[in-house]
């Protein structure tokens, strides 16, 4: 435990991969042991030249793009010593990123994912938050959703709207849940339908270095197989690289059908966000973020964003970093 009272966060430039710099971690890792309320390492800055194949004529395969574009992304990595401690830095961290985006463009758009990262994000529906948070701006997408029914307990909208939405003031229109009365496929062409059309309004905003949808903020967790959204290991629909959200219909985590973003969407965020706790999922973040030697690449090793993207980790899932 710590021996440290102060809250402080300690923050390391490294202006390399944490894996490139075994030297470079070492003192990381001590410096937790004596602060450890937190640790935020930052890792090099980027431009990604990913276009949406519409606009590039010569783009390779979205996988190594994708990996690029993960290789080259400014990453942070904060990690702190409870799941607690991730979700008070994570509403933090949201509020934030609320009031620069409704400043500057009067809207924030933000994509959620299932699972633990909606617990996660529970301290938002508190004090101060819940009455400071302009959620009439508030514009809310999946990035992932499981084609069951809003009330299935397998609904990602159905966890989102019990633990967050229903706290809060988001004018319905501005919740765009998927299309339950659809197949997994009718589901995915519709929701890229309806992301056409806000990108339309200029409610989402189009990225200019890849021409596909650039969110706000999209908040992730991953499993401890090390996927994203809906995007497994070794699945074809991770070299997906014109169509804006997929689906599948093999799942190997129920339930089987899904529909999900892209990874040029997913990277083409502003700013992303990766939430992981517990240490059965240490191993997948040491491939991710670690020295791993691994033959195999995970999805979330192909993870990036264009402005920034930022890991949240407790002891358990930083144990092996
Ligand atoms: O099936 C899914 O799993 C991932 C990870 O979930 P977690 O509970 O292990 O954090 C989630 O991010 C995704 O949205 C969901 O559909």
């Amino acid at each position: 435990m710590a021996s440290v009272r102060s809250p402080t966060r300690l923050s390391l430039s490294l202006g390399t991969t944490l894996s490139s710099s075994r030297t470079s971690r070492a003192p990381a890792i001590i410096l937790l042991r004596s602060a450890p309320r937190s640790l935020s390492l930052s890792i090099k800055p980027v431009r990604s030249n990913f276009k949406n194949p519409i606009s590039a004529s010569s783009a390779s395969s979205a996988s190594s793009a994708a990996a690029e574009m993960a290789g080259q992304c400014q990453k942070k990595v904060e990690k702190f010593q409870t799941a607690e401690e991730v979700a008070v830095r994570l509403a933090k961290y949201t509020a934030d990123l609320s009031a620069k985006f409704v400043k500057e463009r009067g809207a924030f758009t933000v994509a959620l994912s299932g699972g633990s990262l909606i617990y996660a994000l529970r301290k938002l529906t508190e004090a101060p938050y819940k009455d400071t948070v302009e959620w009439g701006r508030w514009h809310v997408f999946w990035v992932d959703e499981r084609v069951v029914k809003k009330d299935h307990p397998d609904s990602n909208y159905k966890l989102a709207h019990d633990v967050l939405l229903s706290k809060v003031p988001i004018p319905p229109g501005q919740v765009y849940a998927i299309n339950d009365a659809l197949s997994a496929e009718g589901a995915a062409e519709d929701y890229e339908t309806c992301l056409k059309h806000l990108v339309q309004r200029n409610v989402i905003a189009t990225s200019k270095a890849t021409g596909f949808p650039k969110f706000d903020l999209i908040l992730l967790g991953m499993g401890p197989d090390g996927h994203l959204a809906s995007l497994f290991p070794g699945h074809p629909r991770c070299n997906e690289k014109t169509k804006w959200v997929t689906h599948i219909e093999d799942s190997p985590k129920p339930p089987p059908e899904r529909i999900t973003f892209t990874f040029p969407v997913i990277n083409s965020a502003a700013y992303n966000a990766m939430v992981v706790a517990g240490d059965n999922k240490a191993d997948a973040v040491q491939r991710a973020l670690g020295n791993s030697q691994h033959p195999d690449t995970l999805p979330v090793q192909l993870l990036a964003a264009e402005d920034e993207l930022t890991w949240f980790l407790d002891q358990g899932a930083a144990s092996k970093l």
